[in-house]
């Protein structure tokens, strides 16, 4: 992956629509690739070997989870995607083309980290404005996608509020809100409700897959749950550590849309039951690779 400099080009890549990429069952079909990780390993300045070897490639309208004991390179690999950091060797690419040439805006990806990371001095309708703010996005039309966006998460009564009078789902709403501001095809979310309890957990679970639904995303979750990643996702990576790799992929074909029905299903606990084996391989490996 290379720096992008201002003069270079940015090619906005035409996604294709959602009736081709979402067919019967709501399932994701085969669609183009949007990140391609190719042969990359990472290693940090001071040598710890965070990946190595990882290949992954993540097509457009599917919802992935990474799954694995901790510091397997979970977050790691989600930051390469985001073009946060370099790789040490390999290449990611962004709708099958180089940073160099894709850019920054012709990537329209979001990033939502554990924290919500919210500006507390600020109201929600100025945080969600943030990315609008430093893109330098003004007018009416800025301000009506912040509407949208507090609407999508619910929050249109709540723009005037501060974060600390909101509990901490919904300041993770306003996080979401914030990523959704500037219109992202690719959503990159690092725990995004790992700190939540699993009420509100369930409730904004279920919220994301309307919003990935609605709004043709494609999107990369780290978790720790086996239960969310199987319950969100189309297709579970699971990683191991020592170094950080992929070891194995789910696919959960049970189709969309998702409710308790599922939750509570024995499809859902055969799934559930299959990735739990697959972390404790993961698990096992990374132990013996460390005594
Ligand atoms: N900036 C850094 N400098 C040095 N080492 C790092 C850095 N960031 C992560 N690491 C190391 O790289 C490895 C992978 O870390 P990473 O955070 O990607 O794993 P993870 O699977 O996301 O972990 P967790 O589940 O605990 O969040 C770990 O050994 C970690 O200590």
């Amino acid at each position: 992956m290379t720096n992008a400099k201002a003069t270079r080009p940015e090619v906005v890549v035409p996604m294709t629509t959602e009736e081709e990429t979402r067919p019967a069952g709501g399932n994701p079909a085969v669609g183009r690739p949007v990140v391609t990780v190719r042969d990359v390993d990472k290693v940090y300045g001071n040598g710890t070997v965070a990946l190595k070897d990882v290949d992954l490639t993540v097509k457009e309208g599917e919802f992935i989870s990474l799954l694995g004991p901790s510091g397997c390179g979970k977050s790691t690999l989600l930051r390469l995607m985001a073009g946060l950091g370099e790789v040490s060797a390999g290449k990611v690419n962004w709708w099958e083309q180089d940073y160099s040439v894709v850019g920054q805006k012709g990537r329209k990806l979001a990033f939502v980290f554990q924290n919500a990371t919210l500006m507390p001095w600020a109201r929600v309708r100025k945080n969600v404005r943030l990315p609008l703010d430093l893109n330098r996005d003004k007018g009416e039309e800025a301000e009506q996608r912040i509407d949208q966006a507090l609407e999508m998460v619910g929050l249109s009564k709540f723009g005037d509020a501060f974060p600390r009078e909101l509990s901490g789902g919904m300041q993770m709403r306003v996080s979401i809100a914030r990523a959704m501001v500037t219109g992202p095809n690719l959503l990159l979310m690092d725990e995004p409700f790992g700190a939540l309890d699993e009420m509100t957990r369930n409730k904004l679970n279920d919220d994301l897959l309307r919003l990935w639904k609605d709004n043709g995303w494609t999107v990369v979750f780290v978790t720790h749950s086996v239960y969310e990643a199987v319950y969100l996702s189309n297709r579970v990576v699971v990683m191991a550590a020592r170094p950080g790799r992929v070891i194995d992929e789910v696919p959960i074909e049970a189709p969309y849309p998702r409710g308790q029905e599922f939750r509570v299903s024995t499809e859902f606990a055969g799934y559930c039951r299959r990735v739990s084996e697959a972390l404790e391989v993961a698990s096992q490996q990374g132990e013996e690779a460390a005594s």
